[in-house]
Order: C-alpha cells, then structure tokens, then sequence
C-alpha cells in the first residue's frame, strides 16, 4: 500500500464521483495533504469502478478504500464529503451528508436557484462550503475584481468575463465566471441576474451601460482561463487566472474541509475559507 503518515486524528474524508477527473485529483490530494485520511470513495451505481481500489483508479498506488455505492455506511463513518459531481447528484448528498452531520465540500457548478435553495436547507444542519472554484489565485482575484468594480463605475467601464475550459464541461458560463460575475456585482452594487447579459447573436443594439457581460468558449484539455475585462474609452484592464493543473481544486477542496471540521452549520464560500473577506 501506498506510504502515508497517519494519526487517529486525521479528518475521515470521503470522495463522491471517485472515478471523474476531480474525483481523481482529490483523492491524490488527501494522500499527500497530512491531517486529512480517505476513508470511502463513491461512484455511481452500476459503476464499472465498484469494487476497484480508490487509490489505484486515481494513480497513488492501493490505499485499501474500495470504491462502493452504498453512500449511508460510508457517510456514517466518515467527517467529511468532497463532491465535484454533477448538480442532481450533489443536491441528494447534500441531503445525505445533513443527516449524517458530516461536512460537505460542494465543488460542482451549473446549479440551479431550485437545487441551490436544497443547498441552503441542507446547510441548516451541518457545514457546508460551496464555491465554483476552490483555488487560491481565483479567489483572491475575485477580490481584486470586486475593488476594481468599485472603482470604475458603470458610465467609464464596462465589465466583461471571457472563460475558456475543455470540451468535456457541460455548464456555461463556468461556476468561476459566474463567481466573478458576482463579485463585480457586489463591487457595483447590482443585482448580477437582472444585470447580466449571458449571449450575443445578430442585431443586439449597442451596449447597455452597467450590465456585465458573458462570453464562453469551449475546446481541448483547458483546465480554466477566466479573464475579467474592464473595457473604458481609450483604456482596458484586464484581470486573469489560468489554471494549470487541477491539483489547485483538489487541494483547496481538502483545505476548505480541514478548516469546516467542527464549525457550526451554515453555508460558507471558499473567501470564508481563505479569509479573504474583509
Ligand atoms: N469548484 C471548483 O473548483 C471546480 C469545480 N469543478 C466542477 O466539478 C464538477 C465535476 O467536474 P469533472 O470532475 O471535470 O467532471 P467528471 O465528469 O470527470 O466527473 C464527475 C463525476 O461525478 C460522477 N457522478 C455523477 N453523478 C453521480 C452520482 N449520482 N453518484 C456518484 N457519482 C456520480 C460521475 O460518474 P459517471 O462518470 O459514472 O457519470 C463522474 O465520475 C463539474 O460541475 C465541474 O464544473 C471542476 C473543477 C474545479
Ligand atoms: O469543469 C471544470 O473543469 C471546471 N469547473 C469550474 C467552473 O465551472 O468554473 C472550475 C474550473 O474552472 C474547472
């Protein structure tokens, strides 16, 4: 088996959506991060993966975790669930993970007001930390454009967010450009719903001043460029992360468990995580 240093202390953590690319770099992130044990992994039932080793379908080498599908045994004996699924997924462990109040990491994007108030009944019970993007460098930015926004009103800058991600995403625009988008909104004081302008095709008018715009390109193995643009007469700034590597997430993913282990319930963002907040 696979060589790590562990206490009786280390927070039990477990993967739901073992076998998907985050599945993957999360489980190779509780290996290496100390403090943090992989005590169950889940895939979909029916998954060729049931039955396989975690740590060999994730390249760590065996950890003695078994993939499985029956969720109720394994949250009952974990403290923590990491989940990068799928929206319809991520709202029943969100059920799951309140009755056995246990934190919940939620990674996934592209939910909807109706799966996200589910979100915010689940976290009535128990800790839950949700954020389009878990890393660092995207965080951070999202405070840098929340000052800019501020800064440069609407009638001298317009706002644009530009991300480009691999062919395999499934959500536009991306959790990241939406948290952005948000982010600007706040600076600006607006709501981001009414004020977002989230495609363009044929004769569109000119520019309405104070909304912020969406654009989305998709293609390839991108791992996630995010640019927000502040567009005034003669000038532009630009505001950019690019993901390199999906060790960003996972390891932010981990980080935001380890800091909600023992927190009263409530839905907390990774800015709560990081202290980033002001
Ligand atoms: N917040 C952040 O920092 C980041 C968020 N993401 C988000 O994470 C999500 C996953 O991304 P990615 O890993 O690339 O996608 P993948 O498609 O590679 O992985 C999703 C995994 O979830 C599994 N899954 C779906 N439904 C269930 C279920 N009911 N029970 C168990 N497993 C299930 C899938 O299994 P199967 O293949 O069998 O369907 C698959 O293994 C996306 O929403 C993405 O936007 C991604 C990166 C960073
Ligand atoms: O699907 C992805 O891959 C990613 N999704 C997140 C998003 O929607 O912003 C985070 C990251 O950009 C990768």
């Amino acid at each position: 088996m696979s060589e790590k240093r562990v206490s009786s202390s280390d927070m039990k953590l477990v993967v739901v959506g073992a076998g998907g690319r985050m599945g993957q770099a999360l489980i190779r992130a509780i290996h290496e991060i100390d403090g943090a044990r992989l005590a169950g992994a889940i895939a979909r039932i029916g998954s060729p993966l049931i039955g396989r080793d975690a740590g060999e379908v994730a390249g760590v080498g065996p950890l003695g975790v078994v993939i499985r599908d029956d969720v109720l045994p394994v949250f009952a004996d974990a403290e923590g669930v990491l989940d990068f699924t799928s929206p319809a997924a991520t709202v029943e462990f969100a059920k799951l993970a309140a009755e056995a109040g246990i934190v919940h990491v939620i990674g996934t994007t592209g939910c909807s007001e109706a799966y996200d108030e589910k979100i915010r009944t689940a976290a009535a019970r128990a800790p839950i930390v949700k954020s389009g993007n878990m890393s660092l460098g995207v965080n951070l930015l999202s405070v840098l454009v929340e000052k800019a926004a501020k800064a440069l009103g609407p009638d001298d800058f317009d706002i644009e967010i530009l991300e480009m991600h691999h062919k395999h995403k499934v959500d536009a625009p991306s959790g990241t450009a939406l948290l952005l988008g948000e982010a600007a909104a706040e600076g600006r004081g607006i709501d981001l719903v009414s004020q977002s302008v989230r495609s363009r095709d044929g004769h569109t008018g000119a520019r309405e001043n104070g909304t912020i715009g969406f654009a989305t390109l998709r293609g390839g193995s991108v791992i996630g460029d995010h640019s927000v643009i502040l567009a005034g007469a003669g000038e532009r700034i630009t505001l950019s992360h690019h993901a390199e590597d999906r060790t960003i997430f996972a390891r932010g993913a981990v980080k935001a468990a380890l800091w909600a282990r023992g927190r009263k319930p409530g839905l907390y963002s990774m800015r709560d995580v990081l202290n980033l907040n002001d």
